[in-house]
């Protein structure tokens, strides 16, 4: 098993990655205030996996409650968000009471949610299911439901007390979503990490076959690199920005098609080519930079060009984008490979331009 810490201060919490960690009740145990638990999962993971994690933390003497919530984007929202409310209270859990989300990021944003307004704020813990979640949405303390008009729009920052990511759970994820949480981890690689981003280029093939080793090692170096951003920037009033490389076209692309239509990942990775040819525009990037990033989703079985919804309906989606600041978007975009940066004067012609050479 390997550990690292999400270092901010007394809200100072680990993530343990590594195999079997379902049945490691001793890892839990100390994070919970009072033995109570209750676990928010869907109806595709809790047939998997909620009776493992519920035999662990009975027999360690843990009382245990749950919802099934349904499964997917499209639930992501206020009644689906409201089941959760509903088992708490009809439980008759407490502020003590831990809550812990089993599942993708859905899942997580969800519970975390949850649990940031039960009683104005409940334990939370982290136990992600996806690739997606273990690299990226199980971390940072992000959550969220969506709106119609705009993406994770309704939420809070509520970090958890711990996050496990169980590595054998990616044995049941299909192919389609573990290439959608590779569009996270190569994020890292192009905004901040150019050793990562070698390694990618080399080993990509064993993530797509799931070596244990190799997924071990995206997920720790994913994970490091954003405890290291959110460490130094837990609300965004910065450099966490940086993790948003691609969301404002791809956040456009998920609502503008409606959720669940395009995975977050795919939708991340078309607005991520989008983002590299504005850079290329701006000259930052030159074409072999362009190409380079393409093969690498292209090789993860991702898209690289974005549904044709019209320039200006990605400009008007991406203007509800939270970076947008007096009315100005503001984009992440590649000063070079391994070097994101946080760009509020590309000119809207360029955007548009960037947009329709990425699309169809
Ligand atoms: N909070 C953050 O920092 C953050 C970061 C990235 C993404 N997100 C959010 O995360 C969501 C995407 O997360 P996701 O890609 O995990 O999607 P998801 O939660 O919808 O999970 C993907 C699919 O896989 C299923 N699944 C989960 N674990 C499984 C397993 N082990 N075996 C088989 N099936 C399994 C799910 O039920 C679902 O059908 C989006 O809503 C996105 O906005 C949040
Ligand atoms: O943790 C962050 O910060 C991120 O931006 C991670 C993203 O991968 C994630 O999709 C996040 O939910 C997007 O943030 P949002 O603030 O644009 O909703
Ligand atoms: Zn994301």
């Amino acid at each position: 098993m390997r550990t690292l810490n999400v270092a901010l201060g007394d809200r100072t919490y680990p993530i343990h990655i590594g195999r079997g960690l379902l049945d490691r009740a001793e890892l839990i145990l100390p994070h919970l205030k009072t033995k109570r638990v209750a676990i928010v999962t869907n109806d595709v993971v809790g047939p998997l996996y909620l009776g493992r994690l519920r035999t662990t933390l009975e027999a360690a003497g843990v009382r245990v409650a749950s919802v099934v919530l349904p499964d997917g984007e499209a639930h992501k929202d206020w009644p689906t968000l409201n089941l959760i409310f509903d088992m708490l209270l009809q439980e008759r859990c407490e502020r003590s009471t831990t809550l812990v989300a089993l599942g993708g990021g859905v899942v997580g944003d969800m519970g975390g949610f949850a649990a940031a307004c039960y009683q104005r704020g409940m334990p939370f813990i982290q136990i992600p299911t996806t690739l997606l979640a273990q690299v990226d949405s199980s971390v940072g303390g992000k959550t969220a439901i969506n709106h119609p008009l705009g993406k994770n729009m309704i939420g809070a920052f509520y970090q958890p007390k711990l996050v496990l990511a169980d590595i054998d759970t990616l044995a049941t994820l299909p192919a389609r979503e573990l290439s959608a949480g590779l569009a996270e981890v190569i994020k890292y690689g192009l905004i901040r990490d150019t050793a990562f981003l070698d390694w990618l280029e080399r080993d990509l093939e064993r993530l797509t076959a799931r070596e244990p080793e190799a997924l071990a090692h995206a997920i720790e170096v994913s994970c490091r690199n954003k405890a290291e951003v959110v460490a130094a920037d837990e609300t965004e009033q910065g450099e966490r920005a940086l993790l948003n490389l691609g969301h404002t076209f791809g956040h456009a692309i998920e609502t503008g098609l409606g959720y669940g239509e395009w995975l977050h990942g795919e939708a991340v990775a078309a607005g991520t080519m989008m983002a590299a040819e504005l850079s290329r525009r701006l000259g930052w990037l030159d074409e072999a930079g362009v190409a380079r990033i393409a093969a690498l989703f292209e090789r993860a079985a991702l898209p690289v060009r974005g549904p044709t919804l019209g320039a200006e309906r990605y400009l008007e989606l991406m203007a509800h984008d939270k970076k947008v600041e007096a009315g100005r978007l503001r984009l992440v975009l590649l000063r070079a490979l391994g070097k994101g940066v946080i760009h509020g004067e590309a000119p809207q012609a360029d955007i548009a331009a960037a947009i329709e050479a990425c699309c169809g």
